[in-house]
């Protein structure tokens, strides 16, 4: 029998084969993504980190088993450390922008709302697609780039695709699918509605990130 997170999974195929074939992918793939246009997502993205960070504490304080709590505490730090250490290295502060676009603030608010307002179940489905997409575009683009020595963004690239994110990911998940083997029809159906709307976003973010998004007035 599948277990939550590959039924969930299964419901946002589509989605994930249209964030393959965006091009902010495959120009990151082939190292052609113009700089300005990475500088743009890298600096939306350290804005959207700053929020997914405290998402992700707020999951870790309403799970009911310490070794959860601790598990999304450390990804609060550690994970976020990892990519903030990454923007580090692509950011530069010349460039900085200090107003989220209209798509980063929508992603972090709709985070923020359903972890907030919503059961724990609908909480740990929002936050997921940010563990999965990433480490399925990470291993995409490692298993089909051949510039691996000779790619501008290939330390953004491994940092996904890498052993260290994948062991979260697993647990990320293993934890989700713990909680919705308990829970009702209905939270079942809203934790669906949550990591599919959640996975839209990401597509969304990149999209915004291409075509540098900002506010129409
Ligand atoms: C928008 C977004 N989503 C996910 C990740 C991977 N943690 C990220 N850095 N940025």
């Amino acid at each position: 029998m599948q277990d939550w997170y590959q039924l969930a999974r299964g419901k946002t195929d589509h989605i994930l084969e249209a964030i393959k074939e965006q091009p902010f992918i495959t120009e990151l793939m082939n190292g052609t993504l113009p700089s300005d246009v990475f500088q743009f997502y890298i600096n939306q993205d350290a804005m959207y980190l700053a929020e997914y960070k405290k998402v992700l504490a707020t999951v870790g304080v309403k799970c009911e088993h310490v070794d959860d709590t601790q598990f999304f505490l450390d990804s609060a730090t550690g994970i976020i450390n990892v990519e903030n250490a990454l923007h580090q290295i692509f950011l530069k502060d010349n460039q900085l922008a200090h107003e989220p676009s209209p798509t980063c603030e929508l992603y972090t608010s709709y985070l923020s709302r359903i972890v907030t307002n919503h059961s724990l179940e609908e909480a740990l489905a929002v936050v997921l697609p940010c563990f999965t997409i990433y480490k399925e575009i990470g291993d995409y683009i490692q298993a089909n780039q051949t510039n691996k020595d000779d790619n501008t963004y290939q330390s953004w690239i491994d940092t996904y695709g890498g052993e260290a994110f994948a062991a979260s990911v697993s647990q990320a998940i293993a934890i989700t699918n713990t909680y919705a083997a308990n829970a009702s029809v209905d939270v079942l159906q809203k934790m669906e509605v949550a990591f599919v709307k959640a996975s839209k976003l990401e597509w969304m973010f990149w999209d915004s990130a291409y075509n540098k998004e900002a506010w129409k007035i």
